[in-house]
């Protein structure tokens, strides 16, 4: 985990609010305090044509409106002095990270799969330092945001996701991103055994694979998992509780 910019602690405006989410199967009473944004990989290599997902053949023509989503999302999260974390995921350049043939990973990554398949882009795909690696330019993380680097779908695996937002006392998530199905529901489902309270906003994450994946996660989330919410609403209630500079 890493505090954006690297240097210097940017306090955020702090409310002590509860805010109610409209959200199925009902609605959600969020302290905002205790609340954060999950961005989940809104990387090149996710939402950007000539990323990987875009390389290895899936549909990526609604990860553009995915991305406005989002940023009005945040946009109403930080004025509300809600926390906002990235999830960025990815390796060291040499692929060490992503484990070898003994790693179910190495099998099933597409973007490992890919590489393999066309050795003119082995080192191009997932790896720190590339343009596929970085978050998109209308996504980029403000000052007071935190980024948590991942290496398997999941972001509470291997990561300091948890100990980052328990020291912050942060008891809900807010997820959107990219994929619905595969880092956004790992990520929710591990929420949901550590005990957080998870909220998927779905017109702000986009599925990888055919459209009914999108409405299959989303059952799982509402009936099992979490809950699940619109930009719209969720723009509508942290809307209501005005910062207080005096916490
Ligand atoms: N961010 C994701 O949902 N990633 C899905 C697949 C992959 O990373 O290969």
């Amino acid at each position: 985990m890493s505090a954006l910019p690297a240097a210097g602690h940017v306090p955020r405006p702090q409310t002590r609010e509860s805010v109610t989410l409209p959200a199925r199967p009902e609605p959600l009473s969020l302290k905002l305090h205790e609340t954060a944004v999950v961005v989940v990989d809104m990387q090149n290599a996710y939402a950007t044509p000539g990323g990987y997902v875009d390389l290895a053949g899936f549909d990526i023509s609604g990860a553009a409106g995915t991305i406005g989503a989002i940023g009005r999302a945040l946009s109403a999260a930080r004025d509300a002095g809600v926390l906002v974390v990235y999830l960025q995921n990815g390796w060291d350049k040499d692929y060490l990270d992503a484990g070898g043939p003994g790693s179910p990973n190495w099998h099933k990554s597409n973007a490992l799969k890919t590489m393999r398949r066309r050795p003119e882009l082995a080192g191009t795909l997932l790896a720190k330092g590339t343009w596929d690696y970085a978050i998109v330019d209308a996504l980029q993380p403000r000052p007071g945001d935190l980024l948590v680097p991942k290496t398997r779908y999941s972001g509470f695996f291997n990561s300091t996701l948890d100990s980052t937002l328990r020291a912050r006392g942060i008891r809900n998530l807010v997820f959107v991103g990219i994929a619905t199905n595969v880092c956004v529901e790992s990520t929710l489902r591990d929420a949901f055994h550590l005990e957080y309270f998870a909220v998927m906003l779905e017109d702000a994450t986009h599925q990888l694979g055919p459209a009914f994946i999108q409405e299959a996660a989303a059952y799982n989330v509402e009936t099992f998992f979490g809950w699940v919410s619109t930009v719209a609403d969720f723009c509508g209630a942290v809307s209501q509780a005005a910062p207080s500079p005096s916490i």
